[in-house]
């Protein structure tokens, strides 16, 4: 499972990790955008972040248990106590950390489908940015996204994988 803040990769690395593993590949905001038949801002303004975070714990509670999946979180799922538990405890969980430098410079790419960063400040998303890393230091690896291309940090995961199902064998 992979976790960390909105933005750093999570379905990109997801995506490219359960491919190189030829696994299935679970993106959990997929699944909810999927269930509603909108896109994640639409489903936010209309149920808001409550119940969307309820519907998040759910699908995460049902899905973290299949075996053999690769599964990417939204950045905000492991602000949850009961997320972190149930995901420390089936799955193994990679957090992708990267310097407030280099996300900065990635904004533009997402504020458009983030609602929580809608409407606000460049110093009240890093403020939010630093906040929410005391909720991913529940993890069983991290791994440091900056200066690295998306398929060097893939490889480097998919080894990391390998060796610990050689060690648990
Ligand atoms: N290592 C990277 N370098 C540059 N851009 C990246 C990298 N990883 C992801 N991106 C881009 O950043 C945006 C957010 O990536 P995404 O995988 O959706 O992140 P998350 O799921 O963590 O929110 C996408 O436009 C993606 O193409
Ligand atoms: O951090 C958050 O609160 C959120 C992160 C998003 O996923 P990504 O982390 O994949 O962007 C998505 O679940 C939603 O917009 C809320
Ligand atoms: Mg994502």
């Amino acid at each position: 499972m992979f976790t960390g803040f909105m933005g750093v990769g999570k379905t990109t690395i997801g995506n490219l990790v359960a491919k190189k593993l030829y696994r299935d590949f679970i993106d959990i905001d997929a699944v909810i955008a999927a269930e509603y038949e909108k896109p994640i801002t639409e489903i936010f303004q209309e149920i808001g972040e409550k119940a969307f975070r309820q519907r998040e714990k759910e699908i995460i509670t049902e899905l973290c248990h299949k075996k053999l999946k690769v599964i990417s979180v939204g950045g905000g799922a492991f602000l949850q106590q009961e997320v972190r538990d149930i995901a420390m405890s089936s799955c193994m969980v990679f957090y992708l950390d990267l310097s407030w430098g280099s996300w900065k410079d990635r904004i533009n790419l997402i504020i458009d489908s983030r609602p929580v960063l809608q409407g606000k400040s460049m110093e009240d998303i890093e403020k939010l940015f630093y906040e929410r890393q005391k909720i991913y230091s529940q993890h069983h690896s991290k791994v440091t996204m900056d200066k690295q291309e998306v398929e060097e940090i893939a490889d480097h995961i998919v080894d990391s994988i390998k060796l610990a199902w050689e060690l648990y064998d």
